[in-house]
């Protein structure tokens, strides 16, 4: 399927650029990717292209984000949400299945701007509009988390903006349940990922965060990659996954999301390098290919999700297991389906990715509809405060 990318605030800028650096050379599925922000030197640390880079609300007093008040910010992207959308026309948006908008929730600018864009998109295009959320992680609005390390957080520990004495984000909790309760009802689905999860013990958002995105792009393109043959070369999937099944797994209700994943690498060639000859494909037995589809299939389903939750909440799941062609044994796979809808119930698409040219096997999870106490926790935060 074509995707088209569009980063909005620092952290969606960033995730923005790490969709686009993860995307396979050989399995191009990205339209186009843009980065939107208020704030130009945000835009210029981004590798995006300038055509695509575009800084709007000059002349607001809002460009520095040091003036961080979301109820101003939501109405900026009411009012630019048409100079947004003109933008992309520098691209090519009517190709896009769907659209992806990537956003940290918990910030002014881009949690700001994400609701009035996302309406627009749904109102100018026919493809869904699905929305990557990252999740505030605690230490960067509550001065008395513990940061995994046993003690509170200190004053800087959220590595973003620290205000002297107090958490880095005093309003993150707050401002992420306003945005997600403007999202509900115009994001096709919200992809969750949880920084609170994903961060280690003492570690600052500044440390993690690159690591995070890494994690978060390879989960994306595991997903909206697809089965197909990208390119229309190649081999083609057994189980061909297209937009549409996407679109009926991820549904056109505000869903929540959780991604998991998993892989393993994988000896593809004989290594006769030494006797001078050269590198040729390795028979694989069934039994290791078998054993490889297993293990990343367990960890897809019960390793770390891009969201805490439990998978027998979700009402839809999909299951899509990826790489060397001679590695994706179809039982296996049909087993590893059969495992999912055990927990998830009906419901459960699966399919499969032949990626040539590759030494992985992955399995990617979409667990669609799940329950979640953080976001839970973080709408009432908002609804309290607002
Ligand atoms: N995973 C991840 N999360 C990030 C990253 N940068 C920031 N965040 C999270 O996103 C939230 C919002 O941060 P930004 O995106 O920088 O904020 P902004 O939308 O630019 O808005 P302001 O800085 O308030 O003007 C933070 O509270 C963090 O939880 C990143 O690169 N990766």
């Amino acid at each position: 399927m074509q995707l088209e990318v569009i980063g909005v605030g620092g952290a969606g800028c960033r995730i923005a650029d790490a969709i686009r650096a993860a995307e396979p050379a050989t399995h191009g599925f990205l339209t186009d990717v843009f980065v939107f922000d208020t704030d130009d030197s945000a835009l210029e640390r981004t590798v995006v292209p300038e055509s695509h880079r575009h800084r709007y609300g000059q002349g607001t007093g809002l460009e520095t984000g040091d003036d961080a008040d979301l109820e101003r910010r939501f109405d900026l992207g009411e009012t630019h949400a048409d100079e947004l959308l003109e933008a992309l026309e520098r691209g090519s948006p009517a190709a896009a299945d769907a659209v992806l908008v990537t956003v940290g929730l918990g910030g002014a600018t881009g949690g700001g701007v994400a609701p009035a864009l996302v309406a627009a998109l749904q109102r100018a295009y026919d493809a869904p509009v699905y929305v990557l959320a990252t999740l505030p992680a605690t230490r960067e609005f509550d001065p008395d988390a513990d940061d995994g390390t046993g003690t509170a957080s200190s004053p800087h520990s959220g590595g973003v903006r620290a205000d002297a004495g107090g958490p880095p984000r005093p309003d993150a909790a707050a401002y992420a349940g306003s945005t997600l309760e403007r999202l509900d009802g115009l994001a096709s689905a919200i992809i969750a990922f949880d920084n609170e999860e994903w961060l280690r013990p003492g570690e600052t958002l500044a440390d993690a965060r690159d690591r995070c995105n890494r994690e978060l792009a390879r989960r994306v393109t595991a997903v909206f990659a697809g089965g197909g043959a990208g390119d229309g070369e190649g081999p083609v999937a057994q189980t061909v996954l297209d937009a549409s099944d996407l679109e009926r797994v991820l549904g056109n209700g505000s869903a929540v999301v959780a991604l998991g994943y998993g892989d393993q690498t994988v000896e593809t060639t004989d290594s006769r390098f030494g006797l001078g000859l050269l590198p040729t494909e390795r028979e694989v037995e069934t039994a290791e290919a078998v054993s490889a589809v297993e293990t990343v299939v367990r960890k897809g389903i019960h390793g770390k999700s891009s969201l805490e939750c439990e998978s027998a909440t979700a009402d839809r799941g999909l299951l899509i297991v990826g790489g060397p062609p001679n590695w994706l044994n179809r039982q296996a796979i049909a087993e590893g389906r059969r495992a999912l809808e055990s927990t998830v119930g009906e419901g459960v698409l699966g399919g499969d990715a032949p990626r040539p040219d590759t030494e992985t096997v992955f399995a990617a999870v979409v667990l669609a509809g799940v329950e979640s106490d953080r976001l839970e926790e973080l709408r009432d935060i908002g609804a309290r405060t607002n």
